[in-house]
């Protein structure tokens, strides 16, 4: 069989496509070879303790936050007020591991539900893919909705029905609500250093509103078309200092980006972040070179490992030009810090689920608190002293002398930015 000779324009292009392939299996290989590494050499390793700042309770307008940096302290609060539920259980996480603190939830959620109290959960199918399925039976008393695996159907192509459901909400009657980072999980109560904030008051609502639209949008392909929306009474107040953000994928609004932006660029004294994965896009970063060069004092709290290898190379990636404008970076020593907070200029601050990534920003639902208060951001800035003085800061010098192959890694991994 004779072949004909390739023209140069298909020779250049299949030198392209070989390039190409090459690259993306290189990142593959690393990024495979990188996690089996990493879990094989954490193997039986146990974190170790941190400083936690108690909870304390801040009045803001006519209710209260107190923000929770220790899983245990807000777990106890949490089940004290499923325990304390009267008519009403609004539950939704992303991760519920069926161990210890998982089977607390669960036999606590389901005895409210045998007391008579209306039991509402929702949890992610795809992040808890790997939890026993025994224990993803409820009692039938609890309404309990899997939110999907593949969440698509026959929209394949539609990119709105493809978001993960990350939000992590507890609301019991109108009396409380909790939300921030914290999945439901026996390392995370003592092993994982997070933040949550309990609300009283009139913000209350909004996250009861957040609860039952996400519930309201999903409700009909879980349960059928005879399942009722859960309905809310209108608000009686609105509570100018305390906003609800919520990332809707599925009608496609992602205000949470905004937020940040919006209010890195108003920024005038002092941007400090907290960020559990930290790889966002170029504007993002922009906004924050932006802030440090004009004078603001901007620091970055990351893990110094956390528990996705391959997202601290990634974000590593940016450090260059990060503490080339000017911000300083801090490295959380010995323990995984999950956090997902901000807080600008002694005034504006925010507590949620999403991380700044691709995925939480311009991906997943989502849902963060922001918080317009002097005291409060007083009490985050008090916990970002505290979890400082748990860091290694990272000098200009130090990171530009690291090894060449450190470099090139980062380099070769970029370009898997925008899938995390
Ligand atoms: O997705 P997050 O931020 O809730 O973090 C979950 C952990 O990474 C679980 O591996």
């Amino acid at each position: 069989m004779s072949h004909q000779p390739l023209s140069p324009a298909s020779r250049v292009l299949r030198a392209v496509r070989r390039t190409l392939l090459a690259i993306f299996g290189l990142q593959l290989a690393l990024a495979i070879g990188m996690s089996l590494v990493d879990s094989y050499r954490r193997r039986g390793k146990k974190p170790k303790p941190f400083p936690v700042t108690e909870p304390r309770e801040v009045p803001v307008g006519d209710g209260t936050l107190t923000t929770y940096t220790f899983g245990q302290d807000l777990y106890d609060a949490m089940l004290a007020a499923i325990e304390g539920a009267q008519r009403q259980i609004l539950f939704e996480t992303y991760i519920w591991k069926g161990d210890e603190v998982g089977e607390r939830f669960k036999a606590a959620l389901a005895a409210a539900a045998d007391r008579g109290v209306e039991v509402y959960c929702i949890y992610d199918g795809f992040a808890n893919l790997v939890v026993s399925p025994r224990f993803k039976r409820f009692p039938a008393t609890m309404k309990v909705l899997r939110f999907p695996v593949y969440p698509a159907g026959l929209r394949f192509f539609d990119l709105s029905r493809y978001g993960r459901d990350h939000r992590k909400i507890l609301v019991v009657d109108d009396s409380v609500g909790f939300v921030g980072g914290y999945n439901i999980g026996t390392p995370y109560a003592t092993e994982w250093r997070d933040t949550h904030v309990q609300i009283t008051g009139p913000g209350v609502w909004d996250l009861k509103r957040a609860f039952a639209d996400f519930w309201n949008l999903n409700r009909r392909r879980r349960f059928g078309a005879s399942e009722r929306p859960l309905l809310l009474e209108t608000a009686s107040t609105w509570e100018p200092r305390i906003r609800i953000h919520r990332n809707v994928p599925r009608l496609w609004m992602f205000p949470i980006r905004s937020m940040y932006i919006e209010a890195i660029n108003r920024a005038s004294t002092n941007v400090w972040m907290t960020h559990a994965y930290f790889c966002p896009d170029q504007d993002f970063v922009d906004a924050i070179k932006d802030a440090a060069q004009r004078g603001v004092d901007v620091r970055l709290l990351v893990p110094l490992k956390s528990n996705h290898i391959v997202a601290d190379w990634i974000s590593r990636g940016y450090f260059s030009q990060l503490l080339e404008s000017g911000v300083r970076i801090f490295r959380y020593k010995e323990a995984m810090v999950h956090a997902k907070t901000s807080t600008i200029d002694g005034t504006w601050s925010t507590v949620g689920t999403a991380n700044v990534d691709r995925l939480s920003l311009q991906g997943n639902y989502e849902i963060n608190v922001e918080v317009i208060d002097e005291a409060f951001a007083a009490n985050l800035e008090e916990i970002y002293l505290t979890d400082e003085g748990n860091c290694l800061e990272l000098t200009r010098s130090e990171w530009e002398a690291r090894d060449l192959h450190r470099k090139f890694t980062e380099m070769i991994l970029a370009p898997l930015r925008p899938l995390l």
